[in-house]
């Protein structure tokens, strides 16, 4: 008999599945602490949650027999999934039952901040008849910008258009020919901030995307845009938001979301006329709530009785034969995704991957997907991992192709993995395992290089003149950028070529602007390895 523990408040109709279930026994204890939670949780072979719980390190731990952490919703933030990982057990969300429910919500933010009607309630049940003070806008003819296209902002930017607005819309994995299917206009960050009425974020919160709408973005952004967060507090920088509010940058802006939640009594947001607050109710509806425990519940069973599953958010156990044989090149694999995937700027349309040498006559499917879990966390967050990634891929247009026993141009294994863009841009990153040097970085594009993916990584493209180097060495030193190591690669002499510096820490975007700004150096960008 399979014990399952409800440790949040969890749909009953959602979960009527496992409590019929012959084979389990559910227990609902909600409101517990860590270390109530790390007392009983040794007993159970599930957990399901929503946010409340947070499933800690201590708390894996303790779950000696647990199989499976469920999470009703989308976002595992909540979740050590590193621990998880560690223990081996699996955990899963319910990615697509509360995206209406939450695209809805941005609806009705959006709709009473155009029209007040949190301020115009609370005044009239105070006892004021005051029509003067709450002059609203109409959403028809505005331009609203959407950040994520996701599942929710896909949605938001359907029924916008019923609303008669213009959609700008920006995605990494956004082609032009999905833009166009959608009917939305394929814009950039800067362009949606210079020119729409509205806008709403719907991205996870990576470390890409934290504070990605902060002081910068506000000192050029349309005057009066009315902003939108029901997706996760930390993307827009909130202390600058409202100074941008007071300013009257911003006309006024709807939270669902917060760095931290519950919000401290005096954050600003609270007392705010202009900001409007929910505290975390996007996926807070009848049906969504029953949808992801309906999901979860399902999942779980299928977990619980060895049965195939689909949406887990970390790993998998693969076969130990194929294990013994690939597992040396999985994190080579990941890095050389995330090494691509941060060089290149526009929308993915396919992974090429080709393997050589070793790797090429073995079933190389679990390396693919370290590899494309590689190109797709970039921007996805820890959402994806190795199960989902294909999937996540194929959802986006991502042609997945794989090509083996290519030539290895003399090493004993070669990864190669080239993301080629809507646009025909294709960058490369090929790698290898050294026999007792481990991982290296052997080809960037047409250069041969040898770097060790891991860390800070700045990649510059120059012209091949003398002096660049002590150029770019004065200004790293003077903004206490410590350079660990270098290389420059070129075809020919006086040609274009690459510049490799692996450094001590993160570089300033301040910092890669003045390098861009150096005489023949035509771009900086940074890459981290983790
Ligand atoms: N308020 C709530 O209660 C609630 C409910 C459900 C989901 N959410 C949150 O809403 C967000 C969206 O959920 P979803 O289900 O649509 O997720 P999703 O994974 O389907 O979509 C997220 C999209 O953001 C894109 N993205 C990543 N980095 C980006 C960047 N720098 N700029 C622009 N886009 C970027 C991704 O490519 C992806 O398409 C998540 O943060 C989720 O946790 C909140
Ligand atoms: O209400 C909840 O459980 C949070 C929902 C939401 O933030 C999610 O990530 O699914």
């Amino acid at each position: 008999m399979f014990k399952v523990l409800v440790s949040d408040p969890i749909s009953d109709l959602g979960i009527q599945q496992l409590v019929d279930a012959s084979d389990v026994t559910v227990e609902k204890k909600t409101g517990l602490t860590e270390d109530e939670l790390i007392a009983i949780i040794g007993d159970y072979d599930a957990l399901l949650v929503r946010s409340q719980t947070r499933v800690t390190e201590r708390i894996m731990a303790a779950g000696t027999k647990l199989k499976v952490v469920g999470r009703a919703g989308v976002g595992v933030d909540n979740i050590d999934l590193e621990a998880a990982t560690k223990q081996g057990i699996i955990v899963i969300n319910a990615p697509d039952g509360n995206t209406i429910t939450t695209c809805e919500h941005t609806f009705a933010m959006m709709m009473a901040l155009a029209r007040h009607i949190p301020q115009a309630y609370a005044k009239t049940i105070g006892g004021t008849w005051d029509r003067k003070s709450f002059l609203g806008v109409e959403l028809r003819n505005k331009t609203l910008g959407v950040l994520g296209m996701g599942r929710i902002g896909s949605e938001v930017a359907k029924r916008a258009k019923a609303f008669g607005m213009n959609i700008l819309a920006y995605d990494p994995f956004l082609t032009q020919e999905r833009a166009e299917k959608m009917e939305v206009k394929l814009a950039t960050v800067d362009t949606i901030i210079r020119n729409a009425d509205f806008m709403t974020v719907h991205t996870p919160l990576t470390p890409e995307t934290h504070h990605m709408i902060s002081g910068p973005q506000f000192e050029v952004m349309k005057k009066g845009m009315r902003i939108v967060n029901c997706a996760r507090g930390g993307v827009i920088d909130e202390m600058a938001l409202v100074e941008a509010v007071d300013q009257g940058i911003v006309a006024g802006a709807a939270f669902d979301v917060f760095e931290s939640e519950p919000p401290e009594q005096d954050h600003p947001f609270l007392s705010h006329p202009k900001i409007i607050v929910t505290p975390h109710l996007g996926a807070s509806t009848i049906e969504a709530q029953e949808n992801v425990a309906i999901d979860v519940s399902e999942e779980v069973l299928h977990i619980l009785r060895n049965e195939p599953f689909k949406n887990a958010v970390n790993m998998p156990p693969v076969a130990p034969t194929v294990m013994n044989k690939l597992q040396p090149y999985f994190s080579l694999g990941e890095r050389l995704g995330s090494f691509a995937a941060q060089v290149t700027n526009q929308a993915i349309s396919e992974i090429h991957v080709d393997y050589a040498g070793d790797l090429s006559d073995v079933d190389t499917l679990p390396l693919t997907r370290y590899i494309v879990k590689g190109v797709l966390v970039h921007h996805l967050g820890s959402e994806v991992n190795i199960v989902n990634c294909m999937h996540l891929a194929k959802q986006r247009d991502i042609n997945v192709v794989v090509t083996q026993a290519s030539k290895s141009k003399g090493f004993t294994n070669l990864l190669t993995v080239t993301l080629k863009t809507q646009d025909h841009e294709e960058r490369l990153v090929a790698g290898t395992l050294l026999n007792g040097y481990g991982d290296r970085i052997v080809q960037l594009d047409k250069f041969p290089v040898d770097i060790a993916p891991e860390g800070h990584i700045i990649l510059i493209s120059h012209n091949d003149k003398p002096g660049i180097i002590g150029y770019v060495g004065t200004l790293l030193g003077q903004n206490d950028v410590n350079i660990a190591s270098m290389q420059v690669g070129r075809k020919i002499i006086g040609g274009s070529a690459i510049m490799i510096l692996t450094v001590d820490k993160a570089v300033h975007k301040d910092v890669l602007a003045q390098l861009i700004a150096l005489p023949e150096l035509n771009n900086a960008e940074e890459i981290v390895l983790t």
